[in-house]
């Protein structure tokens, strides 16, 4: 979702709800019309020309194999719906329109030729309580191809029917105030979830926890401007209340210290679950890592051989790991830097391997145990740690257990609580279940979800937005001191930003705090 889609968005939704039913409409056809324009067309006698504009839209909302689908959902929805209802049915719409929101088995025919087409499943959602906030109807029908082909043609001759763009039940959804933005990105991003983590984020967004979460943000900002305003009017003739001044600064500079907070962390978060979380395999030549990715992946994906620096080009694949999407790759065993490479291209295997190495969120770094001891094996690791430092997390894998003495894996144990370490056997898979066990608890934390309740949902789009409410709350607590309406300035600013995200923008709401939270008499 673009920006400038959104700022549309914004005026389109402004627009709607500050003009006629006719301008609403208007906007509703998707076209950006001048106020000016949009009077003319709101006056009576160009209403037919705004009714066409204002079109009713129809696609199959299911999707359809190539060898089609058990039940396919068609949906309509428009000012001409009952039209259509009545068309297909022959004249039942008024036992759909006493039957709201109730599936009704329904004969539907071609109006043109009389031909049946399907027995189907009818749903009537009158406007008032539809998806999208007008006249929708869905019809279930059996899913071939010729089913759901011949019935979209006929619909399509309707008067006043086209089929819908991309996500238009949605963005009328938002048009009508059914939801708002956070929810409709929600929606996107729950069909497109293929993780658990991805469905639980994506319903925050769905089920409104997220917009709670900025209408609260919202609302201290709310009182901060209302507090502010109140002092700019009565501050000539009354003395400044220096108290109640301090509190608004204390709350002010809180709420920036938690946007920054989610700024930083939680979205991050939101990034993780949503893209997937970037994990690199490393550690020196033959330690086990191809071998590491392909148990991970229950597949071949990378070649193991007992021929040191086999592996020169990362070697990435995709895994769900305890619900979460996981990007992972095997990289080139890294030698001593310090050391003269002869082999070019073992050499610009190790150059992609640190530079992955800067950019995942996790390392597991690998060792070989039967060759070194604790203290090599760790003394080897920290020749690394320059190369590993931006990872947010590292697990050490000390693999080939098979090979190591039992007091050796003793003393591995011994040494296990004081870091993240795993020791392990690719070739036997002893070890492995507990290796995934620390794999996924690290993964549960820099993904947030051991929070499970916190709102964490987040886009791109949010992020730009919240980076200029801090900044603008940065700015108004900078001017208080000096201009309490330059402060209310940026403070509103800060306001209208959060607004974007949602989608919402109004002054009335900052009026009625103003009388609802303070009083003028005190
Ligand atoms: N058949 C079918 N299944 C579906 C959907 C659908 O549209 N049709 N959905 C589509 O996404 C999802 C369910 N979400 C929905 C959300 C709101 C409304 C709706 O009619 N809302 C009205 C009434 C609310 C109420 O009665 O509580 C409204 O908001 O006014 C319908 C479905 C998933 N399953
Ligand atoms: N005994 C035993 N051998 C293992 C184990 N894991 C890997 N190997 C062997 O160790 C050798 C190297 O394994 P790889 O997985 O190719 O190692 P690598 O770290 O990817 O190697 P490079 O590509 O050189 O970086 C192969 O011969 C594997 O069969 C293990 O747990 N036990």
């Amino acid at each position: 979702m673009s920006e400038a889609n959104d700022e549309h968005r914004v005026h389109v939704h402004r627009v709607v709800t500050d003009n006629t039913t006719m301008l609403s409409k208007l906007n509703l056809c998707g076209v950006r019309v001048s106020k000016q324009i949009a009077r003319v067309f709101a006056l009576k006698k160009y209403e037919k020309f705004a009714r066409n504009c204002y079109s009713t839209i129809f696609a199959l909302s299911s999707g359809l194999q190539p060898r089609g689908n058990a039940i396919a959902i068609i949906r309509v929805s428009g000012p001409e719906t009952i039209d259509v209802i009545d068309g297909l049915t022959r004249g039942k719409s008024q036992k759909m329109l006493a039957k709201t929101r109730t599936a009704v088995l329904c004969s539907l025919y071609d109006p043109q030729t009389n031909d049946l087409i399907d027995k189907a499943i009818v749903i009537y959602f009158p406007s008032a309580s539809s998806y999208t906030g007008e006249d929708l109807c869905e019809l279930h029908v059996h899913g071939s191809h010729a089913v759901v082909s011949s019935l979209l043609e006929v619909i399509g001759k309707f008067n006043g029917c086209r089929p819908s763009e991309a996500g238009e039940f949605t963005k009328r959804a938002f048009l009508n105030g059914k939801i708002d933005l956070t929810e409709a990105e929600g929606i996107s991003h729950l069909i497109a979830a293929q993780t658990t983590a991805q469905r639980r984020n994506a319903l925050k967004a769905v089920t409104g926890v997220l917009t709670q979460h900025y209408d609260n943000w919202r609302r201290t900002l709310l009182e901060i401007i209302a507090y502010l305003e109140a002092n700019i009017d009565f501050s000539e003739d009354q003395l400044l209340d220096e108290e109640m001044l301090n509190g608004v600064v204390k709350k002010a500079t809180s709420l920036k210290d938690e946007i920054n907070t989610f700024l930083t962390e939680t979205t991050k978060k939101s990034e993780r679950i949503i893209h997937g979380l970037e994990i690199a395999i490393m550690g020196e030549p033959n330690v086990g890592k191809s071998s590491l990715i392909n148990k991970l992946c229950q597949r071949q994906v990378s070649i193991v051989s007992p021929i040191s620096g086999t592996t020169r080009d990362i070697v990435e694949t995709h895994l769900d790991v305890g619900g979460y999407a996981v990007r992972i790759c095997d990289t080139a065993g890294i030698k001593d830097l310090s050391a003269p490479l002869t082999d070019v291209i073992e050499e610009e295997g190790i150059k992609r391997a640190i530079t992955r190495a800067q950019s995942v969120d996790l390392i597991i770094y690998v060792i070989d145990g039967s060759k070194d001891d604790i203290e090599t094996a760790i003394e080897n690791s920290q020749k690394h740690s320059q190369i590993m430092k931006n990872a947010a997390c590292i697990i050490f894998v000390v693999n080939k257990m098979d090979l190591i003495s039992d007091k050796m894996v003793k003393m591995w144990k011994e040494n296990k609580s004081k870091q993240n370490i795993c020791i392990l056997s690719c070739k036997t898979s002893e070890g492995f279940e507990d290796f995934i066990d620390i794999l996924t608890k690290n993964i549960d934390t820099l993904c947030g979800q051991s929070l499970n309740e916190e709102a964490i949902f987040s886009t791109e789009r949010h992020k730009t937005h919240l980076y200029k409410v801090s900044e603008n709350i940065e700015s108004g607590l900078s001017h208080y001191k000096k201009d309490l309406a330059i402060s209310a300035h940026y403070f509103r600013e800060a306001c209208k930003e959060l607004s974007f995200i949602t989608g919402r923008i109004s002054t009335e709401d900052i009026l009625d705090v103003i009388f609802k939270d303070f009083c003028i008499g005190k």
